[in-house]
């Protein structure tokens, strides 16, 4: 349960809760709060591109987990009044596998491919020729007969999600005319999520009780929203129904998330580093082994939080524990030279 409210995936949820996800996805420009500065150039784009009748130039979204990538892409679609056909890197094995989704397209339509960071290189090379000139090339046959039709495809969109953009070639990469980067939200527009989603939901909510869980769900509309549905029980069972501040914090802590907002995983990285490696620095994989997950979901998921709000620094010999983090912890930290030894 923990790690579905953090890595979001919808993979412990009932029928029922993807319903109720789905209810809360935004689906216009307008319904959808923060990233401005993202918003308003998309605005321009998009209407741009629907003036002139073309389609809009290709689309890289990336940032953490849980801010509204997919989200987006569903958005931009709508507002496109297009179709969009959704894929993942991982999904496309062969060419093929790409050509059945770029030649059924049509006019203008938006092809969204989620962890594009891990396409296949032999098809990422086809996507190439696709984006610049809405072309692909098919190889009919294989060994003496072997020999490739061009196939023009009809103008489309691709949006590209990636939470490792990092990644990406530079040849995808500078094939994106758009590129965005989503950031953590802050507690004003998680607390204006929180009040759209129990307004959806039904559930009476105080302004404290709803900044409350805003300002515990790591800067991400997708943990806010989770947050909010436990609450929601927790105010049923617990109490009248209402969401109010005690009932927030019953829930909340009934669910490990400290007062900073921290879960059990990032403290487990925190003390881990600090404890067991004098507070750094420390190699990420180390970290990983020590804590009993994976070097890909530390960086991915729990680490950017943990640097965004200063609690870990990266240096070039690895992670190290900053003061912030000793303090988090209650632990006196030991100064050796005037810098932080353990
Ligand atoms: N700006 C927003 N306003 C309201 N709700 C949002 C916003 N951004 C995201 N959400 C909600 O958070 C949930 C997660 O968003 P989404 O699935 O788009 O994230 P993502 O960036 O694609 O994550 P991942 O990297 O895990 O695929 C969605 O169900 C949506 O309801
Ligand atoms: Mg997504």
């Amino acid at each position: 349960m923990r790690k579905d409210i953090l890595k979001g995936t919808n993979d412990g949820m009932s029928a029922t809760e993807k319903e109720i996800e789905r209810a809360l996805r935004p689906l216009s420009f307008e319904d959808f709060t923060g990233q401005a500065k993202i918003l308003e150039n998309l605005r321009i784009f998009v209407q741009a591109a629907l003036q002139r009748g073309e389609a809009l130039d290709h689309v890289l979204l990336h940032g953490p987990p849980g801010l509204g990538k997919t989200t987006l892409s569903h958005i931009v679609a709508n507002e496109l009044n297009a179709n969009i056909k959704m894929t993942s890197g991982p999904v496309l094995d062969k060419p093929s596998d790409l050509a059945g989704l770029l030649t059924n397209l049509q006019e203008n339509d938006v092809l969204f491919i989620d962890e594009i960071h891990r396409l296949n290189p032999v098809v990422e090379e086809y996507l190439y020729s696709a984006m610049e000139d809405y072309k692909i090339d098919i190889m009919l046959d294989s060994g003496p007969n072997a020999r490739t039709v061009q196939i023009k495809l009809n103008p489309f969109t691709l949006i590209g999600a990636t939470t490792r953009a990092g990644l990406l070639t530079s040849p995808l990469r500078a094939r994106f005319g758009i590129n965005a980067r989503l950031e953590y939200y802050d507690a004003a527009l998680l607390t204006s999520i929180v009040n759209r989603s129990a307004a959806i939901l039904g559930t009476p909510i105080e302004d404290a009780g709803a900044y409350e869980i805003a300002r515990r769900s790591r800067g991400t509309p997708r943990i806010a929203n989770n947050l909010l549905r436990r609450t929601r029980d927790f105010a049923q069972v617990k109490g009248k129904g209402i969401i109010t501040v005690e009932i927030a914090e019953i829930a909340l802590r009934a669910l490990d998330v400290d007062q900073n907002g921290l879960d059990e995983m990032d403290n487990r990285i925190l003390s881990t580093i600090i404890d067991k490696f004098k507070g750094g620095p420390v190699g990420l994989s180390t970290i990983a082994t020590a804590c009993g997950d994976e070097a890909e979901t530390i960086e991915e998921v729990y680490e950017p939080f943990l640097i965004q709000e200063g609690y870990l620094k990266r240096t070039s010999r690895g992670r190290e524990a900053t003061e912030k983090a000793y303090k988090h912890l209650g632990i006196v930290p030991v100064y050796r030279d005037g810098e932080l030894f353990s």
